[in-house]
């Protein structure tokens, strides 16, 4: 009798795998966001990464990190987690957000009032920053469980 493999990825490892895989789609010179929205029947309802709004050219926005407010890209790109969430079909009640990096304070909000939750994050590269501390704050608040993800397992793709 020949027993199942025991080398299968784990739902979280998938979920945030399809999180990072999106994040390639990302034209951010400096970082990649992706998402991934999975209700509680472990169902996939939304995916997105950080990127301008569409119909807005991504070779005529500025792309820069500093300057003139107006001349970076932060006024103009839609995160990763918005971008989930608005994309998302169906009921987000209960659902758990795989993201690449953990949420800013903005996302925070959206995520709260969507319904989802529970966060598990890759990155926490910006951990110290004020809108981290403000979506740890309001995360506490409304009850949203976040957890960093953990893993050993490395994932290669080759087309
Ligand atoms: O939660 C997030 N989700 C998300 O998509 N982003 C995006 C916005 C920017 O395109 C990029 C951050 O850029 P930078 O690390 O160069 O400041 O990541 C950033 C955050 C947190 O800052
Ligand atoms: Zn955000």
């Amino acid at each position: 009798m020949t027993g199942k493999r025991n080398d299968y990825i784990s739902w979280d490892e998938y979920f945030m795998g399809i999180a990072v895989l999106s994040s390639k789609r990302s034209k951010d010179p400096n970082t990649q966001v992706g998402a991934c929205i999975v209700n509680d029947q472990k169902i996939i309802v939304g995916v997105g990464y950080n990127g301008f709004p569409i119909g807005c050219d991504d070779d005529k926005l500025p792309w820069d990190r500093e300057g003139d407010w107006c001349d970076t890209k932060y006024p103009y790109v839609c995160h990763a987690e918005l971008n989930a969430i608005l994309n998302s079909h169906g009921n987000l009640h209960g659902a758990t957000l795989y993201v690449a990096l953990f949420p800013c304070n903005e996302c925070a909000k959206a995520i709260i009032q969507s319904g989802i939750k529970r966060v598990v994050y890759l990155s926490d590269k910006y951990r110290d920053s004020d809108s981290s501390k403000a979506s740890r704050r309001m995360f506490d608040d409304a009850g949203v469980r976040y957890e960093h993800f953990e893993s050993d397992k490395e994932i290669v793709i080759k087309f």
